[in-house]
């Protein structure tokens, strides 16, 4: 099957190099300014053994709907590159008529490149969310620095004409990076994930620590009170009782103790001068919170707190 995968960010790259020792074939579309298509070599690091590959590179300027044509597109960018991606995509895709197998997408957050999702649905959306760890050494050499899980399913909307059962891309996907399960439901999925964001990436990096420092009982009201809110803005938008804030918060320590040594992905961003995804997390509660009336106090002051960090 032909997988396109964007850039060569940690997860992109992570499942770049599964999918290609799969056998499967795999192109990574890439944003430097080459002029051509090529091949180049990638290192995936996993418990310190390094696994070498060439992989096919294709410049955004070089993508045509012929390559597009029943193709699987993984887009694993920060939540704030979504829209920019997208947008290139459907300029590719305007020139043409080709239709694309599955366009699944991988980020932190909800919320991103939502208007420009519904200006296209007919595109064929997936979610997926994943456990597995990884980072960057450099531009070419990634790390899978945690063994994960992940789920995926059909992004839910009144229009998307993606399908309930699994499609035949889902057991390849499976295959190479295991254990990765369908779900229905991920809509679900997504919210949970956002809580455990919400409450562990804003606390753990106002703090400068790794996750472990939130096991201290000094950050138990707050992470009770994100869970408590998120579950009250989850009633709303998602339909109520959906979201348990007391299970969200057994999740929530959950991660803690899993990811103890972690540096969270918005640490990370705030100590390379990145931008961080805290507009999709606490902020797209604070933002749903002022649209349905429902207080969101203290999403909004650590939504405030990483605000004024950010360079
Ligand atoms: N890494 C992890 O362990 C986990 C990450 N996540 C989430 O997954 C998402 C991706 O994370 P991660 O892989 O770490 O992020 P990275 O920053 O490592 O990867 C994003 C990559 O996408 C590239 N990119 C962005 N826009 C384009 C474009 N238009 N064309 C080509 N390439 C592009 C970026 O290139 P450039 O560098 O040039 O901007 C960058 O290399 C985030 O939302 C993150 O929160 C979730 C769970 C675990
Ligand atoms: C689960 C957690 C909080 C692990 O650090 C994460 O997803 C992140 O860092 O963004």
């Amino acid at each position: 099957m032909n997988w396109l995968v964007v850039g060569h960010g940690a997860l992109a790259s992570l499942w770049a190099h599964h999918l290609h020792a799969n056998g499967e074939s795999v192109s990574l579309i890439t944003r430097e300014p080459n002029t051509a298509s090529s091949e180049e070599d990638f290192v995936l690091e996993t418990n310190s053994e390094q696994q070498h590959q060439r992989l096919a590179t294709t410049p955004w300027g070089q993508l045509d709907n012929a390559t597009l044509q029943g193709a699987q597109l993984l887009i694993m960018v920060k939540a704030w590159q979504l829209d920019a991606v997208l947008q290139q995509l459907a300029d590719v895709l305007a020139q043409g008529h080709a239709r694309p197998n599955a366009v699944i997408l991988s980020h932190n957050g909800l919320g991103a490149a939502e208007a420009l999702v519904q200006r296209h649905p007919e595109w064929p959306l997936y979610d997926l969310v994943t456990t597995q760890g990884a980072w960057r050494k450099n531009p070419r050499h990634t790390v899978h620095a945690g063994q994960g899980e992940s789920v995926i399913g059909p992004r839910q909307t009144a229009t998307n004409n993606a399908c309930a059962a699994p499609p035949a891309w889902f057991t390849p996907l499976a295959n190479a990076l295991p254990p990765l399960n369908w779900e229905p439901d991920i809509l679900l999925r997504r919210w949970q994930k956002l809580a455990i964001n919400c409450a562990i990436n804003p606390l753990a990096s106002l703090a400068g620590s790794s996750n472990q420092v939130l096991q201290d009982s000094q950050y138990n009201a707050d992470i009770q009170a994100i869970c408590a809110e998120v579950a009250a803005v989850a009633d709303v938008v998602l339909g109520q009782g959906r979201l348990i804030a007391a299970e969200l918060e057994a999740r929530v320590y959950a991660v803690i103790t899993a990811t103890a040594n972690n540096t969270c992905s918005m640490l990370q961003d705030l100590k390379q001068g990145n931008p961080t995804e805290i507009d999709y997390l606490n902020g797209y509660i604070v933002q749903l919170g002022v649209a349905y009336g429902i207080p969101t106090p203290v999403n909004q002051r650590l939504y405030g707190a990483v605000k004024a960090l950010q360079v």
